[in-house]
This record gives C-alpha cells, structure tokens and sequence, in this order.
C-alpha cells in the first residue's frame, strides 16, 4: 500500500460536455507539500474539488492510504479545504468560526474550545477569539480560515489560491507561515496556485497542468532547470528558447557559443531554454556571441540588459554591482551551463519526470 493520496485516471467533463480533466494520475505524498500549478482554466480546482469530494469523477479512482474514497462524501474524507474568499460566517466570532467544523464532529464544548485555542495559537491569532470577520484585516481573515481548517485536524489540508486575496507583503508572510506550519507538523498539503514564484516557495513537490493534463512533476528546482517543453519552462519563469545542434561529442552548439557536453545526447537538432541568469555579457571581443545593448532596467540587487543579437533579442540577468551596459554599447555574450536545459526530443517527453541531468 503507498501513503498519501494516489489519484488514478481521474477524468471529469461538466454538465455542459466540457472536459476538463483528461485521465490524471498523481500520487500525493504523505507529509509533503504539493503544489497544483498551471494557468487559469487548466482544471487545478477541478481536481481540488474531487479530492474535496465536492465533485465526482467520470472515470478513475482516488486512493487515499489505500482506500477507495473515490464514492465517498467530503464528510467522510477527512480532509480540510480552505477556499481563496475565506468563506467565513459573517455572523459568527473568531473562535465560533473555528470551532464550526468541531461542533458539527460532536466534540464537547471543552473540546472544542482546546482545539480551537490551539490552532489560533499556531496561526498566531491568540487574543482576537471574540472578533467578528469584518474587523479583521484581509491577512487575519485568511489565518482565521486556516486555523479553522487546522482545528479539524485533517489526514489532508487542501488550500486553492489561499493568498489570491492578500496584497504582495502579506502574500510572503502567509506563505512562509504555512511552510512553517506545514513543515512543523508535518501536513499533508495540496496547494493550488497559477503563481509559478508561490509555488517554488512553498513546495516540496510541483504537479504542473495544461489543458486538463499533468505535464511535468518534479521538484521546484528539477521544474526550473530541467523543464520537460517549452511550456513548462516559460512556465516557471523568464526563459528563451533556441535552436541548437549537438555534435557526435554531445557539445550543444548554439550560434558560436558551445554548451556542455552533455554525455546523454545524440548527435542532431535540439531546442534549448535557457534562463535569464545563464548568461554573462562582457565588453566586445572577437570571442562570444557578439550583440549590442538595447536597453537596460535596474531592478535592485540585478540589472536587467536586453541585448540585440543575431539570435534575436536577448535578455541578460546581471548583478547590478558590476559594470554597467549603456545602449548602444558593443558586446558579446557567453553561456554557462547553469540555467541552460536541452529539451528532450518530443517522442520522449511524455515522461512526467525530468531525464537527464544538465
Ligand atoms: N461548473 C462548470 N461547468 C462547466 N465548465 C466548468 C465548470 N467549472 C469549471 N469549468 C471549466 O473547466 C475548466 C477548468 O476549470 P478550473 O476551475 O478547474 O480551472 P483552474 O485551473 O482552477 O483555473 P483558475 O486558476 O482560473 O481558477 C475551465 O475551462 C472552466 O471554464
């Protein structure tokens, strides 16, 4: 029997014959935070809300440690969802708001008043029981929920977009509570998110969808350095891509520039993405890839440089202490490895994770 949550084969299509889930299969493992990760519409809160229990799939199964809750109500599944609105009672206090889910279990008043300290202690509301939702501030209305899901003391805490509604400050401190949180008590989480920088900073494991499909599982850095195609590495942040040769040693050729090698390749054509941060402008010579400076945009601690080449525009991330490009400068580029990845030819990238290390 494998823990956590294993879905199999989960199809869903909606009343109005729109197939949003097309055979999904991912094991959601114990303990770990998971992140769902994809654009808007790709069908991350529909498989949200099968796991909820709060839609029921065509085909498939879900498996959670080795029981087939797949006909199961959201009652019986164990589980908490935190929705992105909150979804608070209006009418009812702090603490009444987290003890809802404990009154509706049966738990004595005792029990419930024990648990419900607990969790607002562990989302760091003590003192504020008494509130009711509309004098909390965005922030606290987002830990109230939570800790109305952590009283429950759910097998698995589901969260869609729980920062969608908070501003960029309070986004960083709630995410960074709910790794901590997660990490101290060691939940099983399924995250939602369309965010690719939320999702690197809070998870162990990154499920990326497009169009009703898993495209890619991995790690935030495997996704980041190791995309499986073009979508996955956009994606997951500023990236380029290029065509590229591979010689019979396994060097990429990219213009006069050369990669690797990269004992795993055959000779032939390849796309390459390559990161912003993999390449290093210096002033021209006869060697690199030579360019000439567009523009440049400092962005705090790095500058970025646009740079007109014969490959087409090219972005450069440069630490903002060293030489500064003005426009117009002459230049030439080089690559590092780092931050450059081969896209595997498309016969085998129906793997979800990643092959071959760069
Ligand atoms: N009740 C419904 N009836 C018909 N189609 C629906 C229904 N709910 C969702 N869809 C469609 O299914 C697809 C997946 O929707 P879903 O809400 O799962 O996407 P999502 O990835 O969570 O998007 P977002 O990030 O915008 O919330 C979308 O095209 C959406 O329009």
């Amino acid at each position: 029997m494998r823990s956590g949550l294993e879905i199999r084969g989960v199809t869903k299509t909606y009343a109005n014959g729109y197939r949003a889930l097309h055979g999904v299969d991912v094991h959601i493992p114990d303990r770990r935070l998971t992140t769902l990760l994809g654009p808007s519409g790709c069908g991350k809160t529909t498989l949200l809300r099968l796991v909820a229990g709060l839609e029921t799939p065509d085909e498939g199964q879900l498996i959670f440690h080795g029981e087939d809750v797949t006909s199961k109500s959201a009652e019986q599944r164990d589980l908490s969802l935190v929705f992105q609105s909150y979804a608070l009672f209006p009418y009812q206090s702090v603490e009444e708001n987290v003890c809802y889910g404990l009154r509706m279990q049966g738990l004595s008043a005792a029990s419930q008043r024990e648990r419900s300290a607990h969790a607002l202690a562990l989302v760091g509301l003590q003192g504020l029981e008494d509130r009711m939702p509309h004098e909390l501030s965005g922030g606290q209305q987002q830990r109230t929920a939570l800790a109305r899901a952590l009283a429950l003391q759910p097998r698995i805490l589901l969260l869609d977009e729980p920062l969608s509604n908070l501003d960029s400050n309070l986004r960083r401190h709630i995410r960074e509570d709910i790794r901590a949180l997660q990490q101290r008590l060691e939940l099983t989480v399924l995250y939602v998110t369309h965010d690719h920088a939320e999702a690197m900073s809070v998870s162990d494991r990154i499920v990326v969808m497009q169009e009703g499909r898993i495209v890619q599982i991995g790690s935030p850095r495997d996704l980041y350095e190791r995309p499986l195609s073009e979508f996955v590495a956009a994606f997951m942040g500023d990236a380029a891509t290029f065509d590229a040769e591979v010689d019979t040693g396994g060097l990429v050729h990219l213009g006069p520039l050369q990669i690797g090698p990269h004992p795993g390749l055959r000779r032939g054509a390849v796309r390459i993405v390559v990161r912003p941060h993999a390449w290093r402008i210096a002033p021209a010579s006869s060697a690199g890839l030579p360019g000439k400076v567009l523009r440049s945009a400092f962005l705090g601690s790095t500058t970025e440089v646009c740079v007109h080449t014969a490959l087409g525009e090219i972005l450069v991330l440069i630490p903002s202490q060293g030489a500064a490009y003005i426009t117009g400068a002459p230049v030439s580029l080089f690559l590092s490895a780092q931050g450059v990845s081969v896209l595997l030819p498309s016969i085998f990238s129906n793997s979800l994770e990643p092959l071959v290390q760069h």
